[in-house]
Formats: C-alpha cells, sequence, structure tokens
C-alpha cells in the first residue's frame, strides 16, 4: 500500500494542469519510489495530449494555454472537472519527493520523458513485410490491412492459421493486397521484394528467426516489430479501439499489456454512441467548406477553423451524426457565409439534448397524469364515505 498524502501536504506540491479544471479522481499517482518526482497519468478517457479546442498545450484556435494550480508537482492534460483539495485524502502517492519541496515556478509545465511516441501512421500504398502466419501474424495483418497498406507475407503454407489463410487466398478485398511467399524468411534479401519494404513485422515463434530479422530491418533503418520482443521493437503495437475514422490506442510502454486491453475496454464502453457517424459527417462538412474557401493557412484558414470549433462545440454528437447534405447546406448557406454558426434547431433538427429533455418532460407529463388519477381516485373515495358517514350520522339520529 504507497503512503497515503495528507490533504495538509498538498502545499509544498505543484500542478501544472495544461487544460481545465482538476478533479482528484483524475490524480491518481504512478507508484514509482525509484522516481524523484510524481508522476500522474494522464486522463485516459476524457484528456488529450494535444486538444486545439478547449486548449491544453497547443490549441491552434485560441493559442496556447498553460495553467498552474497548486497542487501537485505534476503535469496533466486532459479535459477534467472541478479541483478539490478535501479529495486530496484520497489520494495516494509514490513519492520520494522531499516533503518540503516545493517546485519552481516553471515557466511551462516540466517534460515527461520515457514515453512512447504515439502517431497514426499512414501505410496507405507503403509495403509491409510480415514474416509469421499464425494467430499473431493474423492480428498484425487486421491491423494493417486496415491501414490500406500492401503487404508481403512469408510462412510457409503448413502453418499458416485459418484466418491468414483466407485473407490471403479468399477475402475478397485483402487478397488483391497480400502478396504471399510459401517458404521461410531468406534473409536480408527479404527486404528488397516487391519493390522494397516500408515496415517489417515478424511473428515468428523462433527467437533466432526474429532475432536476424530485426538485425537485417534495422541495417536498413526500416522499423520493426518483433511480437513479443521490446529490445527488437521500433515501435509497440497497442489495443485498439475501432469505429470507422475514429481510432484509439491505449500503450503502456510494454510495461502492462493486459492492462492496455483492459482500460481499452473501459474506454470502449464508455465512447458516446454514433462517434464515428459524427466524426464522417463533420470530415464531409470540412470537406464542403474548404470547397467555399480554399486556401491553406492565413486569415481565411484562421476563419475556417473558428467557425468549425464552433460548430463542434454548439453541436452534439448524436446531432452531428445526424447531419445530412441539406443541412450542411444550410449550415454552409445561412451560417458560413453570413458570419455564424446555426443550431440543430436552426436547422430544423431535433436535438439530441432537446430530446433528453422532452423525454424527461414526458416521463413527468405522465407522473403528473398518473398523480392526477390517483388524488382523482383518492378524492373521489373520500368523498363517497363522507356521503356514506353522513347518511349514517343521519340514520343514527
Ligand atoms: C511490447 C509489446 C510488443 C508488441 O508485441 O508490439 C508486447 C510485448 C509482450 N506482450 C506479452 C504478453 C501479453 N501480451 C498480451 C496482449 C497484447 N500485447 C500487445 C502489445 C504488446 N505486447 C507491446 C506492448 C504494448 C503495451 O505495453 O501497451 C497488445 C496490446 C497489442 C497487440 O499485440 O496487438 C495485445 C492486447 C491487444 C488487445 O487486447 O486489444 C497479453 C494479454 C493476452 O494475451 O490476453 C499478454 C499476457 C499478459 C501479460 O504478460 O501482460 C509479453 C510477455 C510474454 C511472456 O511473458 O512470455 C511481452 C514481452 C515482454 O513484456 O517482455
Ligand atoms: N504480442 C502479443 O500479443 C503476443 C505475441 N506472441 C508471440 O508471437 C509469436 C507468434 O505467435 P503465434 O502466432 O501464436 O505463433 P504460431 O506458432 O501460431 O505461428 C508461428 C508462425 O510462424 C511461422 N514461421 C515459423 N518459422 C518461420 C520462418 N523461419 N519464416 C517464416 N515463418 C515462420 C509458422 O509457419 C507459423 O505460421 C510468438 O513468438 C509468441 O511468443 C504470442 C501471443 C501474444
Amino acid at each position: 500500500m504507497p503512503p497515503r498524502l495528507d490533504p495538509a501536504d498538498m502545499k509544498v506540491i505543484q500542478l501544472y494542469a495544461t487544460g481545465g479544471e482538476v478533479d482528484a479522481s483524475d490524480l491518481s499517482p504512478e507508484i514509482d519510489p525509484s522516481d524523484d518526482s510524481i508522476s500522474l497519468p494522464t486522463n485516459h478517457v476524457n484528456g488529450t495530449t494535444s486538444n486545439r479546442v478547449n486548449g491544453t498545450t497547443s490549441n491552434r484556435v485560441n493559442g496556447t494555454t498553460s495553467s498552474h494550480v497548486n497542487g501537485t508537482t505534476n503535469r496533466v492534460n486532459g479535459t477534467m472537472s472541478s479541483a478539490s483539495l478535501s479529495s486530496a485524502s484520497e489520494l495516494t502517492a509514490s513519492i520520494s519527493l522531499a516533503s518540503e519541496f516545493t517546485a519552481p515556478d516553471l515557466p511551462f509545465p516540466p517534460l515527461w520523458p520515457g514515453g512512447s511516441l504515439l502517431l497514426a501512421w499512414q501505410l496507405r500504398a507503403k509495403r509491409v513485410l510480415l514474416i509469421g502466419g499464425g494467430a499473431v501474424a493474423a492480428g498484425r495483418l487486421t491491423n494493417v490491412l486496415e491501414a490500406d497498406a500492401l503487404v508481403s507475407l512469408v510462412s510457409p503454407a503448413n502453418g499458416l492459421c485459418a484466418e491468414v489463410e483466407y485473407r490471403i487466398f479468399h477475402d475478397p478485398w485483402a487478397r488483391n493486397r497480400i502478396t504471399y511467399y510459401d517458404r521461410a524468411w531468406f534473409g536480408e534479401h527479404d527486404l528488397d521484394l516487391d519493390g522494397g519494404i516500408d515496415m517489417v513485422l515478424s511473428a515468428v515463434d523462433d527467437a533466432a528467426v526474429s532475432r536476424e530479422v530485426c538485425q537485417a530491418a534495422r541495417r536498413r533503418k526500416i522499423p520493426v516489430n518483433v511480437a513479443d520482443v521490446p529490445p527488437e521493437c521500433d515501435f509497440y503495437f497497442g489495443s485498439q479501439i475501432r469505429d470507422g475514422p475514429l481510432q484509439v490506442l491505449v500503450s503502456t510502454g510494454g510495461k502492462g499489456p493486459k492492462i492496455a486491453n483492459i482500460v481499452r475496454r473501459k474506454i470502449e464502453v464508455n465512447l458516446p454512441r454514433n462517434c464515428g457517424q459524427a466524426i464522417e459527417r463533420v470530415g464531409e462538412l470540412r470537406r464542403r467548406l474548404r470547397v467555399r474557401a480554399p486556401g491553406v493557412g492565413g486569415e481565411m484558414g484562421r476563419r475556417r477553423m473558428q467557425w468549425m470549433v464552433e460548430v463542434c462545440d454548439r453541436w452534439e454528437l448524436e446531432d452531428l451524426a445526424q447531419l445530412e447534405d441539406a443541412d450542411m447546406d444550410r449550415l454552409l448557406d445561412e451560417g458560413w457565409e453570413k458570419g455564424h454558426v446555426l443550431s440543430p434547431e436552426d436547422v430544423g433538427k431535433k436535438t439530441a439534448a432537446n430530446e433528453e429533455v422532452k423525454s424527461f418532460v414526458g416521463e413527468l407529463s405522465w407522473n403528473r397524469e398518473g398523480l392526477a388519477s390517483v388524488l382523482g381516485a383518492t378524492l373521489g373515495a373520500a368523498i363517497v364515505a363522507l356521503v356514506v358517514f353522513a347518511t349514517k350520522a343521519r340514520t343514527s339520529k
């Protein structure tokens, strides 16, 4: 059990929050006794390391923001809820930080080395060499084919698993993108296959072969991943979510792949419905806007971005998901052209928020009716009782 942090100690620590307010629940520190600073994880669900819209480390529209919140020595990126020192007692800390340590008043948040560079690698029309045809290779194949890569696959046919075999020979989309070699890895020469290789993935059950593959790729400076052998990886795979254009990758930097899987599933169930569809529609709106207002950068670029930010802020994701082409025309004709942003109601859409209010009011009115009939019945029964009582009283006189 790590030491509990006394709220009274909170004054000696300083928090660098680079976006929004901070909630104690977001501040669960990592436990690392060898570290001489506290390390706080980012808010995985709401946080982004670079948020252009709501102001974190890099915000293209509103400029760079960086706010200092007194609390603890750390940088937290992301959108967070309210700060409260009272809940600091909830915090457990792994601080070998001297209790009287005071963070210097740095002009910018301190850097947090030791991470991976997370990117969205564009593999379209690039060639990936995949060595191996088992279960792990099947997962790798899915990942790179979904990124529109071309694949050269080297693996003896007698070792192919059913999924890899299906992709190579039957899958109507994949089979045209895979060039298959029914044999074992030859050596460095394989890096010249099909006009040259841009990325190498090894998923074989033979450590000596993997090592050779890794060394050959590194000699040629081609990025390589050897499944399960971190020192032989230039990049790691992560646990992924896919919903149309939305992709989320959870990485633990090799520390806990199963934890990556668990965190990914937690994120998955919390994602808004129709997120992928909303992004598709926003993509179409942005495309149409660029047709009307072409060009890169400058005053027009700034106006365009500001307008898109406002549309995304003003519309619920669920409403964006319902945006039809005609709605986009109205948004552009009556909004963009006149320098403002129409609401979903302005273009005659029911908003998700309104629908929620309506269904709540609907429930209330149902309850009112229910209540009225109960009251009515009670009142009726009371009158009947009164009449009976009065009649009895009269007859007993
Ligand atoms: C470094 C990395 C290199 C790479 O392969 O890219 C790597 C390395 C190793 N994995 C090992 C084991 C397991 N890997 C998984 C699962 C996944 N492993 C993945 C990635 C990565 N694994 C990269 C780091 C990613 C990160 O840290 O975030 C995922 C996320 C993505 C994917 O592979 O597609 C996928 C989940 C996909 C999903 O659920 O969505 C499970 C869980 C299970 O099988 O249920 C276990 C057993 C439990 C455990 O050990 O934690 C071992 C020990 C082998 C041994 O002990 O013999 C090593 C080697 C070592 O640690 O030294
Ligand atoms: N990162 C991860 O999530 C995981 C990684 N692994 C590792 O990935 C590797 C592969 O695992 P599996 O797919 O389950 O193994 P597997 O045994 O099902 O498949 C191995 C494949 O490699 C092929 N192969 C063997 N020697 C070859 C050579 N010299 N040239 C070309 N192909 C060759 C075999 O024909 C077979 O298709 C193992 O080393 C395993 O430890 C395993 C599980 C999870």
